[in-house]
């Protein structure tokens, strides 16, 4: 049973299977019990709620013995202020106890209460910040709610943690909180890629805008807003827009390769939704495993073999402690999704095509093999046919890993351009709407960086806006062609200015291909987004 209860623990709602509710137990946590502890002595609603944290009470731990066959977790649910605004608990029969609902419990509160930031702070940008940019998308990143002339409005708990000795109170100055001026990681922040700042106790975080600031004054003009959510909550289903008929066929076909575990390979430009088409087919597989992600172009060659198929302690200098069972265990039962295909080393791509014939892996420095079970989905902006004819890539891994191959059309391609705008400003912007002049003319441009560029261009004209829709005006500051020499961050930075520059003059050349560029000059090609988008 899940039971919300106000902040003084009276039971507002809950739901519960039928079983346990007509139990003794359940029929002692309806809306209107009172579980405070002075009603009803040491329980986990009671608890939590005095001691303002996550508390699990377990049987006879509570004070009354009628209440001896209960478990609850409990937790508390916590305004910006620190007041509580009221508490979610789980109970079940003890013998049905589990550790991992205590965590939950603390997840689903974390979860209420970052929800709150977003709903009541809706006119502000909200910064999620993290020491690690891998944590940017979890509950352990800081949230911070910013107005748009920069004072703090709201800040989430694990934030404060990140933030401890700083003031962080409502009114506080974003540049009270982090060395980068406010204005100088909007900049940066705009594009919609993370940033790396110190807070003003030395620290460096990643920092990255979930929302983006609404000019609430503005009253709605008539506008096109989708009317019902693009998507419905079905597994089945895509859950990004794929009205585009050549995708709609092609991703239809994804359902049968999951089910017979064949390799499928992903092609398509960058920021096209390569990785999204991957987690589709892993949900349509149904595997009980994880989604592991691959980025093959990040990992430095002499690691590569080390990082997918493990290594044992001490098997190389710099070898982690107690070695690594590496990404491809880690996705035994679920699906490894080997990114950036190209950019396999040669020397791995042998090892990589052993391992897709015997579904065996052995790490590094190791004696023992082991079976694994993976789904494998492969992408890439390459043509890899070319690069088998250059010898760069091997004809018989291509083979392997391309049973099946989804070609996912450019944005420019796309019929269903309209409706992923109107997605892309539903999850930036819900209230705010666009017209179909302005779609008409975003439909007119090129888009080297596909969905991914069209994002940052929305979120900019969103920044820029000074009314509570786009239209066509609102684009009018966007270069149509190419890019300038050098981007906003660099702009007022001597020193960067340069290297900035051949960044965007090499991504020119490269017919505005990251990857390449990337290549090009040995940088990861989150940096080169950062100069070019
Ligand atoms: N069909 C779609 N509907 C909605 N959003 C999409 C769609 N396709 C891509 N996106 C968005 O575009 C961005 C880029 O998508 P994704 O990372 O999957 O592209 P990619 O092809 O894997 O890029 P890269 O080759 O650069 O790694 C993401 O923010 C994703 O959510």
């Amino acid at each position: 049973m899940i039971a919300l209860a106000n902040a003084d623990g009276v039971v507002l709602d809950t739901i519960s299977d039928q079983s346990f509710a007509d139990s003794s137990a359940g029929r002692s946590i309806i809306p209107g019990s009172v579980w405070s502890e002075c009603e009803r002595g040491t329980n986990a609603l009671g608890l939590a709620a005095r001691e303002r944290q996550p508390i699990a009470i377990y049987g006879r731990e509570h004070y009354f013995r009628c209440h001896g066959h209960l478990s609850c977790m409990a937790a508390p649910i916590l305004d910006s202020n620190g007041k509580i605004l009221g508490l979610l608990d789980a109970s079940c029969a003890n013998e049905a106890r589990q550790q991992h609902t205590h965590a939950l419990v603390r997840m689903a509160a974390a979860q209420i209460e970052n929800g709150l930031i977003f709903s009541e702070w809706a006119g502000s940008f909200i910064f999620a910040f993290h020491p690690r940019a891998e944590y940017l998308d979890t509950l352990s990143a800081g949230l911070v709610a910013v107005s748009r002339d920069g004072a703090v409005t709201s800040i989430n708990r694990p934030g404060m943690l990140l933030l401890a000795g700083l003031r962080t109170e409502q009114g506080v100055h974003f540049d009270d909180l982090f060395e980068t001026s406010f204005g100088v990681a909007m900049d940066g922040l705009w594009s919609g890629s993370a940033i790396r700042i110190r807070d003003r106790a030395g620290s460096a975080v990643f920092m990255v805008c979930r929302q983006i600031g609404q000019r609430l004054e503005a009253q709605p003009i008539a506008m096109s807003v989708p009317s019902r959510p693009i998507f419905v909550a079905d597994p089945a289903k895509p859950d990004f827009v794929c009205e585009d008929w050549t995708l709609k066929r092609a991703v239809a076909e994804m359902a049968d390769a999951a089910a017979l575990r064949m390799p499928v390979h992903i092609h398509g430009e960058t920021g096209t939704g390569k990785e999204l088409v991957a987690r589709h087919l892993h949900r349509l597989s149904k595997r009980k495993g994880e989604f592991v992600a691959v980025n093959c172009g990040a990992i430095p060659e002499p690691l590569f073999i080390a990082e997918i198929f493990g290594h044992e302690r001490g098997a190389y200098t710099n070898a982690r402690d107690n070695g690594a069972p590496g990404l491809a265990r880690a996705a035994d039962g679920g699906t490894l999704f080997l990114d950036e295909v190209a950019d396999i080393p040669l020397p791995a791509q042998t090892v990589l095509l052993r391992f897709l014939d015997s579904m065996e892996i052995r790490a590094v420095g190791g004696q023992k093999t082991h079976n694994i079970d993976v789904q494998i989905v492969s992408a890439t902006n390459h043509n890899l046919h070319e690069m088998v004819k250059e010898r760069m890539f091997r004809a018989d891994l291509l083979y392997r890993l391309n049973a099946l191959t989804i070609n996912i059309p450019p944005l420019g391609a796309r019929s269903d351009f309209a409706l992923i705008v109107q997605h892309l400003m539903q999850k930036l912007a819900p209230e705010t709407a666009i017209t179909d002049a302005a779609i008409a003319r975003l439909a007119q441009r090129s888009w080297p960086g596909n969905i991914r560029e069209l994002n940052s261009t929305l979120q900019r004209a969103l920044i820029r806006g000074h009314m509570n829709h786009l239209d066509e005006e609102s684009f009018n500051d966007e270069p149509v062609q190419g890019v300038a020499d050098c981007c906003n961050a660099c702009r007022n930075q001597a020193l960067s200015r340069r290297r900035c520059a051949e960044i965007r003059s090499v991504y020119r050349s490269t017919g505005c291909n990251v990857s390449e560029t990337a290549r090009t000059l040995n940088l990861s090609r989150t940096t080169v987004y950062k100069h070019v988008l």
